[in-house]
């Protein structure tokens, strides 16, 4: 809990000291959207490792995401990631769990007894994959308002995206690729938020990555629609351009779109259209992206690099202030999870999760010297802007001067 906030405080005698100035001090992160793994997928990345890189980029709390093996869709394999969350202690782990059994897109999952788990999960997702079928989507959407949860939509027309490898656009037509056009993400946004309208309930899109899915949500919200949005850092900053090398680092879902779409995904994180920013950590072993572009998976990797790439296309460029960063990374996906304690402003009597920045620090990224398991960062060998200093999870470090305090966490090493 933070105590008291003020100069010439008096410090207990063996309290721990840093350094402050010039540093930014922000609520500890809070990620919407990350897949840490496990259970399933452990040679890519495992609670423990996924939340030390979380801490190490400067969060306290992380909802993994359900396309795990076996999926989150049952009370008890979303209770076993929270406890194993909590046993590697980096962060807050709040499991996602899944809309549909399987993530099969078919019959609803145990959403009810996932959301009076131990886990309390309000945040339903098949991430990965799109609840396509408009019957299945509404009663999710009716379902939830029992509890006050939200539906997290990956909106992925599947039909329109059979095959599909990039963008759809002038640089898939010279490479040769199947194109993932904007269009099916865009009709999927649109059709759910008439959908929420009609129900009344909440729904929230993830990695949102067109010009025209901003337009929708931003319609959406003008009619008083319960809409929020997220949006990526890769989407923030990188292009299909990047496609021309085959290099299968970017290739991720939805994909990279043109300077058009970045430059509409950036006015709407600034003028409140897009609610979040949250990174889609989608690391993958080395076997999954070392191959040709077609055989390769879709993701990358961005707990680490999330609050730099926001602080380039973002704080650098004058579009938004450090008070907007702790919006959109930290108070505004917390009242979206619904969790408790997290996103708080830094004021005297709350829980003390909190982060410090070194806004004037510059870093080249190298992914192997990252805590992920998984090195699929579209980063390396990239500068970019900005330090985590310290995260401090209810008080304790889990970093200072910039670096794991492992002894926090017997599991993470
Ligand atoms: N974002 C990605 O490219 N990949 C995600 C799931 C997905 O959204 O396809 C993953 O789980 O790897």
């Amino acid at each position: 809990m933070v105590a008291a906030i003020g100069s010439a405080l008096e410090a207990p005698q063996d309290a721990v000291e840093i350094d402050g100035r010039g540093l930014v001090a922000l609520p500890g992160l809070v990620d919407l959207h990350t897949h840490l793994r496990e259970p399933g997928r452990e040679d890519a990345e495992t609670i423990a490792s996924g939340t030390r890189a979380a801490a190490l980029g400067g969060f306290t709390a992380v909802h993994a995401m359900a396309n795990t093996t076996p999926t989150q869709d049952t009370a008890g394999v979303v209770e076993q990631v929270w406890h194993l969350g909590r046993r590697a202690g980096w962060v807050d782990v709040f499991p996602v769990g899944a809309v549909t059994v399987g993530l099969g897109g078919e019959r609803l999952a145990e959403l009810g007894a996932m959301a009076e788990s131990e886990a309390r999960v309000r945040v339903f997702s098949d991430d990965g994959k799109c609840v396509h079928d408009p019957v299945v989507m509404r009663r999710a959407l009716e379902y939830v308002k029992a509890f006050d949860g939200v539906i997290a939509q990956h909106a992925q027309e599947p039909r329109l995206t059979e095959g599909s490898q990039m963008h759809e656009g002038v640089v898939s037509a010279e490479l040769g690729l199947a194109g993932w056009p904007a269009v099916a993400e865009e009709a999927i946004v649109a059709r759910d938020v008439l959908l929420a309208e009609h129900v009344g309930s909440r729904l929230h899109v993830c990695h949102l990555s067109t010009a025209g899915s901003v337009e929708i949500v931003r319609w959406a919200k003008s009619r008083g629609i319960d809409v929020t949005a997220e949006v990526t850092p890769h989407h923030l900053i990188l292009t299909d351009e990047l496609a021309r090398g085959y290099d299968p680092l970017f290739k991720v879902n939805p994909p990279l779109r043109t300077q058009r779409d970045v430059e509409a995904v950036r006015e709407g994180l600034a003028d409140g259209t897009i609610d979040i920013v949250a990174t889609d950590h989608a690391p993958h072993p080395r076997e999954d992206k070392d191959c040709e572009w077609a055989a390769a998976a879709f993701g990358m990797t961005g707990l680490e690099t999330a609050l730099s790439v926001v602080q380039e296309t973002m704080v650098d460029t004058g579009r938004m202030t450090w008070a907007d960063v702790a919006r959109v990374l930290s108070s505004a996906p917390a009242r979206i999870g619904r969790v408790d304690g997290h996103g708080r402003p830094l004021a005297v009597g709350e829980p003390a999760n909190l982060t410090l920045v070194d806004p004037a620090a510059r870093r080249v990224v190298r992914p192997e010297a990252q805590a992920s398991k998984s090195v699929n960062s579209p980063f390396g060998g990239r500068e970019l802007p900005g330090r985590v200093v310290a995260t401090f999870l209810r008080g304790r470090a889990t970093v200072l001067d910039g670096a794991p305090c492992d002894g926090g966490s017997a599991d993470a090493r």
